[in-house]
C-alpha cells in the first residue's frame, strides 16, 4: 500500500499522462489506476481505421486519420465531463491538446485550415487536469521501446517522425501553464518495472499539487 487514504483524497483527481509515441503513457497510467484504485482513460488506438494507411503511406492518410481521432477523443472529453464528481480518481494516457499537436506536425496547411475550422464547431469543453505529468524520452529509446512492444503497423514509424514529435513535445511543454505539470526523465527510470523506481515517483506524483516540476531518479527538483 503506498498511500493512506487521507492522503488519497487529497491528491489529484483527473491526472493525464502525456509525452510522445512509446515513451510509456499507457503503462505507467495504468500502473497509477492500481495505485489510486482509479479509472483508465485509455485512447483506443486501434479503433482508428486510418492509423496503419497514415503509417504506410504517410501523408494521403493523414487527415482521416487525425479526423478520427479528434472526434475519439472529442467523445472521451464529453463522457468525462458528463461523469460523476466523486468517482474514483480518473488517470488519462492522453491530454486533449495531443490533437492539434499531432495536427500541426501531419496536415498541411490547407488540411490544418479545415481541421481548424471543425475543431471551431466542435468546441470540446475538456476537463482541466489536476495534474499533467510529461514523460520524455531520447528518440532512440522510443526506437527501442516501439520495436519492443511489436505492433506490426508501428514498423514504420521512422527516427525524423519521432524527432519531430518529440520537438513538438518540448515546445508545446516548455509554454503549458494550464494545470500543474510534472516532467519526467523516463530514460533514466523504468517505472514500468522498476519497483523503487515507480514508488519514488508515485510519492512525487502525490506531492505535485501546483507549479512545474522536473522529476530525476535521484531528485525531484522544483522551479516554482
Ligand atoms: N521507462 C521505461 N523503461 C523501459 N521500458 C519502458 C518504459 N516505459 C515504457 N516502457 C516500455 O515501452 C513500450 C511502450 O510503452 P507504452 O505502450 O506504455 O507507450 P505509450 O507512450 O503509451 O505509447 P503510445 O502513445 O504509442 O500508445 C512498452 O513495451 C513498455 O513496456
Amino acid at each position: 500500500m503506498l498511500t493512506s487514504l487521507k492522503q488519497k483524497q487529497q491528491g489529484p483527481r483527473y491526472i493525464v499522462v502525456e509525452g510522445p509515441i512509446g515513451v510509456g503513457k499507457t503503462s505507467l497510467a495504468r500502473r497509477l489506476a492500481e495505485s489510486f484504485d482509479g479509472e483508465l482513460v485509455l485512447e483506443p488506438r486501434e479503433e482508428n481505421p486510418f492509423l496503419e494507411r497514415f503509417y504506410k503511406t504517410g501523408r494521403s492518410a493523414a487527415l482521416p486519420a487525425q479526423l478520427f481521432f479528434l472526434f475519439q477523443r472529442a467523445r472521451q472529453m464529453e463522457e468525462l465531463r458528463q461523469a460523476d464528481m466523486f468517482a474514483p480518481v480518473r488517470i488519462a494516457d492522453f491530454h486533449i491538446d495531443k490533437d492539434r499537436l499531432f495536427a500541426e506536425c501531419n496536415l498541411d496547411p490547407e488540411e490544418l485550415a479545415l481541421y481548424e475550422q471543425i475543431c471551431a464547431k466542435l468546441d470540446v469543453d475538456a476537463p482541466v487536469p489536476d495534474l499533467v505529468i510529461y514523460l520524455q524520452a531520447p528518440v532512440d529509446a522510443l526506437l527501442r521501446r516501439i520495436a519492443g512492444r511489436g505492433i506490426p503497423y508501428e514498423r514504420t514509424i521512422d527516427r525524423a517522425y519521432l524527432e519531430k514529435l518529440t520537438d513538438a513535445y518540448a515546445r508545446h511543454f516548455h509554454n503549458f501553464d494550464e494545470a500543474p505539470l510534472l516532467i519526467v526523465n523516463a530514460a533514466a527510470i523504468d517505472p514500468v518495472s522498476n519497483e523503487a523506481d515507480y514508488r519514488q515517483l508515485f510519492e512525487q506524483i502525490q506531492r505535485t499539487t501546483s507549479g512545474r516540476h522536473f522529476f530525476n531518479p535521484a531528485a525531484a527538483v522544483a522551479l516554482a
